[in-house]
């Protein structure tokens, strides 16, 4: 697209290269998966060359791989690489759902892949190379669904904050981060985010840094400003002011799991900001694709929240800012009951966290698609 810098004077500004948070690689000395290392954004780019299950499952839980979509494609890939490299898929299949516990997307990911090539085997016994194919080919699927389901969140997203914020929502807050890095295609929360503002609509995205990680500052930050939008960070606990300011309009975050009843884990800290919106009249919207919602699990209180060690909140940049030995409450995710969240909005539409029939039916329909394996 062209555009006038300055009088005379006609630049072309490029938009930079979609971001790949994970691929598959045949181009090598054997199968691997190529992995975007999200600890080291923003300062460096780098893509990890994994070709072992141990070592997936360690990036998985180092971060290095990370957000709820897009551990899925990890987990059905990690199965599809080890059928690939002839190692046992059974014991992939294991480690890789239980290395993080809270992502219902990841145990997901894994069962697809996984029943894929099981499939396939029982259908032709012995046939080890149709059995990998079918499941890189079913990880493919899941892949080309989840950017599929990004760009139809995104539309129902814009379109409900007309709905909910007459005045218009031109200003959003977020948290952690839920945008390319994490998905197959633009994300969720952020792709919502970024359809505003493609449609001229953004007038500020308030991003919240998201201790201990740095989730938002490192990576939301990031893709914002590869994106262009108006974003402007801020400290977690600022955020009660910027509500009493009357700054934000809306709140838009992900989820990792999503309960029966419509009670949502997400980063640790969206629980606070859904009591703020509440207490402001300001609309707390979920964005997370079907795969995210758990008919397993029937409330909030039975989703398992990760520990993370201390060391995480104990230090900052790998520096202590806390006496040695100090310990710390470190939960990676916090719980949302539903009657705090405006809706919850997927690849189908919106619903109300508390319309049962609502939930059913999304319960329904993630229960159909795992069945599906
Ligand atoms: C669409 S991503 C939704 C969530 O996975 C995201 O908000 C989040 O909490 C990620 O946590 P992380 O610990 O960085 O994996």
């Amino acid at each position: 697209m062209a555009d006038l810098a300055a009088p005379g004077a006609t630049t072309i500004s490029h938009s930079p290269p979609p971001l790949r948070a994970l691929r598959w690689d045949d181009s090598r000395d054997g199968p691997a998966l190529l992995l975007l290392d999200q600890t080291r954004l923003p300062a460096e780019e780098r893509e990890i060359v994994c070709t072992g299950i141990p070592t997936l499952v360690e990036l998985i839980r180092s971060l290095a791989v990370r957000g709820a979509p897009v551990l899925g494609l990890a987990g059905a890939y990690g199965v599809a690489l080890a059928a690939a490299r002839g190692f046992s898929v059974a014991d992939a299949a294991e480690q890789l759902a239980t290395a993080r516990p809270t992502a219902v997307n990841l145990a997901v990911g894994v069962r697809r892949a996984f029943g894929a090539y099981r499939t396939h085997l029982a259908a032709k016994p012995g046939d080890e190379d149709g059995a990998a194919a079918a499941a890189l080919a079913a990880a493919r699927a899941m892949h080309r669904e989840d950017a599929e389901a990004s760009t139809a969140m995104a539309a129902h997203g814009l379109a409900l904050l007309d709905r909910l914020v007459p005045g218009g929502a031109h200003r959003l807050l977020t948290h952690c981060n839920t945008g390319a890095l994490v998905s197959g295609g633009e994300g969720t929360a952020l792709a919502v985010a970024l359809a505003a503002h493609r449609a001229g609509r953004l007038r500020r995205l308030w991003v919240d840094e998201t201790r201990p990680l740095l989730q938002g500052a490192r990576l939301t930050a990031y893709e914002a400003a590869r994106a262009g939008m108006p974003y402007t960070l801020l400290a977690d606990n600022a955020a009660g002011s910027l509500f009493a300011a009357g700054e934000v309009d809306a709140v838009l975050v992900g989820a990792d799991r999503i309960a029966a009843d419509g009670s949502t884990a997400n980063k640790v800290g969206s629980y606070p900001l859904a009591v703020l919106a509440r207490h402001h009249g300001v609309p707390f919207v979920v964005v997370a694709p079907s795969t995210t919602v758990d008919p397993h699990t029937p409330a909030g209180d039975a989703i398992e929240v990760e520990q993370r060690g201390s060391h995480e909140v104990a230090e900052f940049a790998g520096v202590a800012v806390a006496p040695p030995g100090a310990t710390a409450y470190n939960p990676a995710f916090d719980v949302t009951p539903p009657e705090l969240i405006s809706a919850i909005v997927t690849e189908k539409g919106p619903v109300s966290p508390v319309d049962v029939s609502g939930m059913t039916q999304l319960c329904a329909m993630s229960l159909s698609s795992n069945e599906t394996m």
